[in-house]
């Protein structure tokens, strides 16, 4: 058993430790700048060459480099790592640049960002392309989805709205313009209203026509009616607003077409050029259409409704595969979204190239968001866990997946900034009959401190 001296000795130091763990949860940004960061800067500095060997990311020197060695220094010819650029410390972590030796690829390093993020004691290690030749090493030093902040050099610009936080402390940007259509799945309570809220947000302050179909009778999306061109809160009413969509998207066509001299026989599919190439005077606005919980769309309870749910159905499509070129853009949020929604979904999924998956509900929720895209990704999404509501994975086309979540903004701040910008709602002549009404904001009752008293008191 210790003696009393040697438990008062331990006390300091074991306080200390104590001390660094609390400031090391609490405080991470401070913790990491004031502690971490020179820590890892130093562990990187003094065993790059050695921690590079170790990761099997070295390779034979030069021919020309080999016998200067040999000619100046009694060494033996060492295998020599990949040049490295001076490391910029960051906020929430540090970045270094690194020019790949020949034969190496981007893949090769990536492989071992575990490894290194072992060797240099960090929260995470990410490796990204910059271009052909050279990487960038973006350590992390903490978990900075635990608690979302945005980078502060985060802006806004038009059709680009930066809506969540991705791992590698950078912005998850929701670009329309270089990814038209995008589906947001996720579980009850996993984060996807808080997605679209973010995102609504983002985009309402700029020009552009926001419309929405939330046939969870609005619950959703009625609190943004004042900056919305248009809501549809049932099926039969989405059901009269989508071929609306559908003709708006034809005549943009033809604007198109007129603009540029293309015969008006020439089929849609064909046309190459899109509304960013006309003068902005002609330009229509660009329309974003939220769909909130999709499978209200598909479902049918009679013969009648299946011949409807068809219609919506194609007309989905239909902007899904031509809406890009005429500015019309789809944001498609489900629970799930699988061939057993019935005819055509599979075919819409496959048009939705952008994709969110927060937790969900099984395994098979996320391959339906991300199993033809990004299959390595499946096994993280459904390892989301339900304490952390916003996480997600998110993938797109081209491979590429990451995990983001987005910030937290309450529901009273998102309603309050389109109450605020309702004056930007553009004009479009053709959703003005959907234009929702807009509820008028609550009112609070003044704060008196006085107590009332009886009137004979
Ligand atoms: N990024 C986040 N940070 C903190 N809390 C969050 C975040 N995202 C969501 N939440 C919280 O999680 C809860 C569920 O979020 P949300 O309503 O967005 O889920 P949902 O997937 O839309 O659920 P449903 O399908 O039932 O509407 C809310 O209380 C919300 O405040």
């Amino acid at each position: 058993m210790p003696d009393v001296m040697t438990l008062v000795e331990l006390g300091g130091p074991l306080a200390a430790i104590g001390g660094a763990a609390y400031a090391r949860k609490a405080h991470p940004t401070a913790y990491w700048t004031t502690v971490g960061l020179p820590l890892s800067v130093v562990r990187l500095l003094a065993s790059y060459c050695s921690t590079m060997d170790a990761c099997g990311l070295t390779v034979e020197p030069s021919r020309l480099r080999a016998l200067a060695v040999r000619a100046t220094t009694r060494r033996e010819v060492r295998p020599v790592p990949p040049r490295r650029g001076i490391p910029r410390p960051t906020s929430t972590g540090l970045r270094v640049r690194i020019r790949l030796a020949p034969g190496q690829e981007p893949a090769d390093v990536a492989a071992s960002s575990e490894r290194l993020r072992h060797a240099w004691g960090v929260h995470a290690v990410h490796v990204v392309s910059l271009k052909p030749g050279v990487v960038e090493l973006r350590l992390v030093g903490f978990d900075v989805l635990r608690k979302v902040k945005m980078p502060r050099q985060a802006r806004s610009e038009l059709l680009a709205v930066p809506v969540a936080l991705r791992e590698d402390a950078t912005a998850f940007v929701r670009d329309y313009r270089t990814v038209p259509h995008q589906l947001v799945l996720g579980a009850t309570l996993s984060g996807k209203s808080m997605f679209l809220r973010n995102l609504l947000t983002g985009l309402a302050a700029q020009p552009v026509a926001l419309v929405g179909i939330d046939c969870k009778r609005g619950v959703e999306l009625s609190p943004f009616a004042p900056r919305l061109s248009a809501l549809a809160t049932e099926p039969d009413e989405a059901a009269k607003l989508l071929p609306v969509l559908v003709r708006e998207m034809e005549d943009r066509y033809d604007l198109i077409k007129a603009r540029q001299g293309i015969a008006p026989t020439t089929p849609d599919e064909e046309i190459t050029s899109d509304v960013w190439g006309l003068p902005e005077g002609e330009r229509p606005y660009p329309i974003v259409v939220f769909v909130d919980e999709v499978a209200e769309l598909f479902l049918v309870a009679t013969r009648k409704d299946e011949e409807r749910r068809d219609e919506m159905v194609t007309q989905l499509i239909r902007l899904a595969q031509l809406g890009r070129a005429a500015g019309i853009y789809l944001e498609v949020c489900g629970q799930r979204f699988g061939a057993e929604l019935g005819k055509g979904a599979t075919m819409l999924r496959a048009q939705l190239t952008g994709r969110v998956c927060h937790r969900g509900n099984d395994e098979a929720s996320a391959k339906m968001a991300l199993g033809d895209i990004a299959p390595e990704a499946v096994g993280v999404a459904s390892t989301i866990p339900a304490e952390v509501p916003g996480l997600a994975v998110a993938g797109d086309s081209s491979g590429g997946w990451i995990r983001v979540r987005t910030p937290y903004l309450s529901l009273a701040d998102a309603a309050a900034t389109c109450r605020e910008t309702a004056e930007l709602v553009p004009d479009v002549l053709a959703l003005e009959p959907f234009r929702p009404h807009a509820p008028a904001p609550p009112v609070t009752a003044p704060v008196t401190l006085a107590k009332p008293r009886p009137a004979n008191g």
